[in-house]
């Protein structure tokens, strides 16, 4: 598990403030992790290394409540369902109700419970189910159930200008872009994200169950394979184009990076908007990747795009049997050619901090498929997803640094783009609608 604060609580605390504050009774807790909410017991459930695929340990649910929301700095789980949602109705009153609908429920679901008391069967065979049960007899899968909240939200319709914080604005244009609307922006989103596919899908199911005429789904995006690692106890992913990604991310360890980087200062939040100190910005970009061209690409074309190589995903400029995935990057050595190993427009050097004024990000990003174009190409691609202290300041000046002249351009498209406030994590008593409403 990641030292991020939400960990540091003991599994006995976070039992504890789930059974009142989420009114979900623990049934033995001093025996174990047996939810009563959801039959079955974590433990039984656990694999035999104790580990989930993202590699982080999967006895203990990830605590919900912390200093920050859960899912930025999580050792990054293997599957994401990620939804966009509009808010229909024109009554403040009822979305507030329902961000603290959500925030019992979301709760209730990390810890591996039903959506609500009741859940499946219990409301009695007059009813439709409180919870759809696709998620009954699994475990906990260290789900994470994140919120944000876009520029959009703000717009005077729910009271909530006033609280806008000045760095959510919509995101400028970037060369090539091509944009679906029907893929981007939105008032509100919810990303889930857990080793089982099942279980990320089932939350974001019943949060938008629970919300039915409060608010409706805009966009969604499903990710099968992470492409990110988000903390030193993970190996580096691949993505579709076969190469190791987020060797060079901001890491949980690294608290520096995260203060710097990641979390919003109340310094940038003063007056009404206070109420994201300690939150994030997270940025979508739905990358199509065009994998057919790519995969007619030879070896050494592909590692300049990159600037690593295939295999181990080091330096170009460090000799094959020196290679090390974290040795730094030299942008200075030579090849034979008297060319810079690393070449100018390799998407490493664009996307490094010394050419960006000390810039960084943390990316969270996922593979997704999503079946075919009817051109019988696979419209396959990176669901990227980063968090920022500041979208404008951060990822800005990256994107257009990397739309300008990165080489690999050539076999990508952004085709959906997205900004969202994500609030900071919940204290004990405390839920989204007051958090956001105050
Ligand atoms: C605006 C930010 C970025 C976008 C968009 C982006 C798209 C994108 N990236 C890859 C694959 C790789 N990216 C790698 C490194 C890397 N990428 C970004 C930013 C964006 N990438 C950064 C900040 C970095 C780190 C740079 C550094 O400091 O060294 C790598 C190398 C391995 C790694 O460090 O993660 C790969 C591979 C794809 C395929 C893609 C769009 C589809
Ligand atoms: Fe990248």
């Amino acid at each position: 598990m990641s030292s991020s604060p939400q960990s540091q609580e003991s599994g006995a605390t976070r039992r504890s403030l789930l059974a009142s504050g989420a009114g979900v009774a623990i049934a033995g807790a001093a025996a174990g992790l047996t939810y009563a909410g959801r039959p079955g017991s974590v433990a039984a459930h656990q694999s035999s290394s104790g580990r989930g695929s993202s590699g982080s340990a999967s006895a203990e649910p990830v605590p919900f409540r912390g200093e920050h929301q859960a899912g930025i700095v999580t050792p990054a789980q293997d599957r994401m369902h990620f939804v966009a949602l509009d808010v229909v109705t024109k009554d403040p009153a009822e979305l507030r109700l329902l961000l603290k609908e959500w925030t019992r429920a979301a709760e209730r679901m990390t810890y591996g419970a039903e959506a609500a008391p009741g859940g499946v069967v219990g409301g009695g065979p007059y009813q439709p189910p409180a919870d759809t049960g696709e998620a009954l007899d699994l475990p906990p899968s260290n789900l994470t159930i994140t919120i944000g909240y876009g520029p959009s939200l703000f717009d005077g319709r729910f009271g909530l200008a006033g609280r806008k914080p000045e760095a959510l604005h919509d995101l400028p244009g970037f060369v090539g872009d091509d944009l679906d609307p029907a893929r981007s922006g939105g008032d509100l989103c919810i990303q889930a994200c857990a080793d089982d596919p099942q279980v990320a899908v089932h939350a974001i199911r019943n949060l938008i169950r629970i919300g039915l005429g409060v608010i409706s789904v805009r966009w969604s995006q499903l990710g099968f394979g992470r492409t990110s690692s988000t903390s030193t106890s993970q190996t580096t992913p691949r993505n579709l184009f076969g190469f190791k990604d987020g060797t060079a991310n901001i890491k949980a360890e690294d608290s520096d990076a995260l203060t710097k980087h990641v979390w919003v200062d109340p310094a940038d939040v003063p007056g009404n908007a206070a109420w994201m100190a300690g939150g994030s910005y997270l940025v979508t970009r739905r990358i199509r990747m065009h994998i057919e061209v790519w995969d007619r690409t030879p070896l050494q074309e592909q590692e300049d795009i990159f600037g690593r190589d295939k295999a181990v995903g080091a330096s170009l400029h460090l000799p094959v049997d020196k290679r090390d995935e974290f040795a730094p990057l030299d942008f200075e050595a030579k090849g034979a050619d008297n060319q810079p190993r690393i070449p100018m427009a390799a998407h490493v050097r664009l996307a490094h901090q010394s050419q960006l004024g000390g810039i960084r990000i943390l990316r969270r990003g996922y593979n997704f498929t999503d079946g075919s174009d009817g051109s019988g190409h696979l419209d396959a691609g990176l669901f990227f997803v980063a968090f920022v202290r500041d979208a404008h300041k951060q990822f800005v000046p990256m994107q257009q640094a990397l739309a300008r002249a990165d080489v690999l351009n050539e076999y990508i498209e952004h085709t959906g783009s997205a900004l969202f406030a994500a609030p900071p994590g919940l204290g004990t008593d405390d839920d989204w609608g007051t958090q956001l409403f105050g």
